[in-house]
């Protein structure tokens, strides 16, 4: 059979990835995909990247819509990223009747309930394994291996760049900004930085595991986003000092109430081994009610970790272009007519336990009048520590973990906190969770 002819769009980290390991692995990727697997026509920006990859015999352009124009053009692999002309490729490729394989979680979060049903009216298949987490099969996981079960909750270090920003910073005490521009240099971050360190990016990934996990649609705007950028060195400190490791996590739970779509720093009891996943690596941990938990781990970012996501799609791909489209996996896991309209709960109905660190005047009466004030919201604390002053004379940093409470009553009585004469500094929270 002849092999099957792709688009690649953008030939930057993951699409030269893409390019390179296409060409190394062809012969295995035949063998799996049963026909081969070639790149006929690129698009970038800077044409004299295709030279450096190794891409002779390619037709290039600097303009993407040439290719997904192109008739002979089978699968187009989106690697450009952003929201806006990523969209206008992507739609254009479904109505010329493309398949599809993209990397680009903003897109899919943002306008993914759009995208899928552009590519089902159209019998094409979109496929967005690298989207979240990287190399790690985890959509497959998920929407496929775990068909059987209800999904509880799951919980995932689902950004790179974060996770390698907080392991040096623990390990090696280097500054933020550095070892940020390092995950810029190595291929790992966004084109906008502050995706990555302000939560954006792992908002986007966890709306799409939330949405295949649940059965949802797409709802980027109802999850709640923070970022790395408040976590000081104290905090890591102290942190370790209770027994517990920061990690920049999103989580996604159901509850009575509603589905909780969230992502924060948070404090996890160093033994877990979600506490132990460092630098780039990242890690999902899915609870199924039959299976119970099972965890996904490996590379989150870089060019082959992420490729090999890219190249499964496009062997998976390869094999349904000669399947009824009836018969295909859905694209959120659940048959399109079953997505269900489950409530997100905004952040203050979530119950977490909570890290709080203060900084208060020495003098007396102070502890109490905080207790008092968490004991009027029946806020019970599981341990307590002080410390002398990092933040000048006559100061004491006073750090607590608190029981699970609601995160609407942990706003009032922090609020309260902070009003005290005595309590110098805004009141820090980390939300903590046992993932037991
Ligand atoms: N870098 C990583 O480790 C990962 C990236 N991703 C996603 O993969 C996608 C690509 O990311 P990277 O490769 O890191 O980005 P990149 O910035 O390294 O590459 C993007 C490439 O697209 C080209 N480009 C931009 N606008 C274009 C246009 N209008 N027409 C043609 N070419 C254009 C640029 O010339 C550049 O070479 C993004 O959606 C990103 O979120 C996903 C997982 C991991
Ligand atoms: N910038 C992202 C890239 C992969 O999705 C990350 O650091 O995880
Ligand atoms: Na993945």
């Amino acid at each position: 059979m002849d092999p099957v002819k792709v688009g690649l769009l953008g030939l930057g980290t993951v699409g030269g990835g893409t390019a390179i390991v296409l060409k190394r692995n062809a012969e295995e990727i035949a063998r799996r995909a049963g026909r081969g697997i070639v790149i006929d026509y690129a698009a970038n920006l800077d044409l004299s990247r295709a030279e450096e990859l190794g891409l002779g015999s390619v037709r290039l352009t600097q303009d993407a819509f040439e290719v997904v124009n192109d008739p002979d053009i089978q699968i187009v692999v989106e690697l450009i990223g952003g929201y806006t002309v990523a969209r206008d490729l992507v739609l254009q490729a479904i109505r010329n009747g493309k398949h599809v394989v993209t990397a680009n979680k903003a897109l899919i979060a943002l306008h993914g309930n759009e995208i899928f049903a552009a590519a089902q009216e159209q019998g094409v298949v979109v496929a967005f394994e690298a989207a979240v987490a990287g190399g790690i099969p985890v959509i497959k996981a998920v929407r496929e291996g775990l068909a059987a079960n209800r999904i509880e909750w799951l919980a995932g270090i689902i950004n790179g760049t974060g996770n390698f920003i907080l392991t040096e910073m623990r390990d090696k005490g280097r500054a933020f900004a550095d070892v940020l521009a390092e995950a810029q240099a190595l291929g790992y971050a966004e084109a906008d930085p502050t995706f990555d360190v302000e939560g954006i990016d792992a908002g986007h990934k966890l709306t799409i595991l939330s949405s295949i996990a649940f059965g949802i649609p797409l709802q980027f705007k109802q999850t709640y986003t923070e970022g790395i950028t408040k976590i000081t060195a104290e905090d890591v400190t102290y942190a370790t000092e209770l027994g517990y490791r920061i990690k920049h996590l999103g989580i996604a739970r159901r509850t009575p109430k509603g589905i909780e779509q969230r992502v924060h720093p948070t404090l996890i009891p160093h033994r877990r081994l979600i506490a132990n996943v460092d630098g780039v690596m990242n890690a999902v941990l899915v609870q199924g009610d039959a299976v119970g938990p099972t965890l996904y781990y490996g590379a989150g970012a870089g060019a082959e970790p992420t490729a090999s996501a890219v190249i499964a799609d496009l062997v998976d791909v390869t094999r349904a272009l000669t399947a009824d489209p009836e018969n295909r996996v859905p694209h959120l896991a659940f048959q399109s007519g079953q997505l269900a309209d489950t409530v997100i709960l905004p952040i203050e109905e979530v119950e977490t336990a909570f890290y709080l660190r203060m900084c208060a005047l020495d003098r007396p009466g102070v502890l109490a009048d905080v207790t008092r004030i968490l004991g009027d919201r029946h806020i019970s604390i599981e341990a307590f520590i002080q410390k002398e002053p990092s933040s000048g004379v006559d100061k004491v940093d006073i750090i607590m973990l608190t029981q699970r409470v609601r995160e609407g009553n942990m706003n009032e009585a922090i609020a309260a906190i902070e009003a005290l004469e005595a309590i110098c500094s805004s009141v820090t929270r980390i939300r903590v969770e046992t993932l037991g």
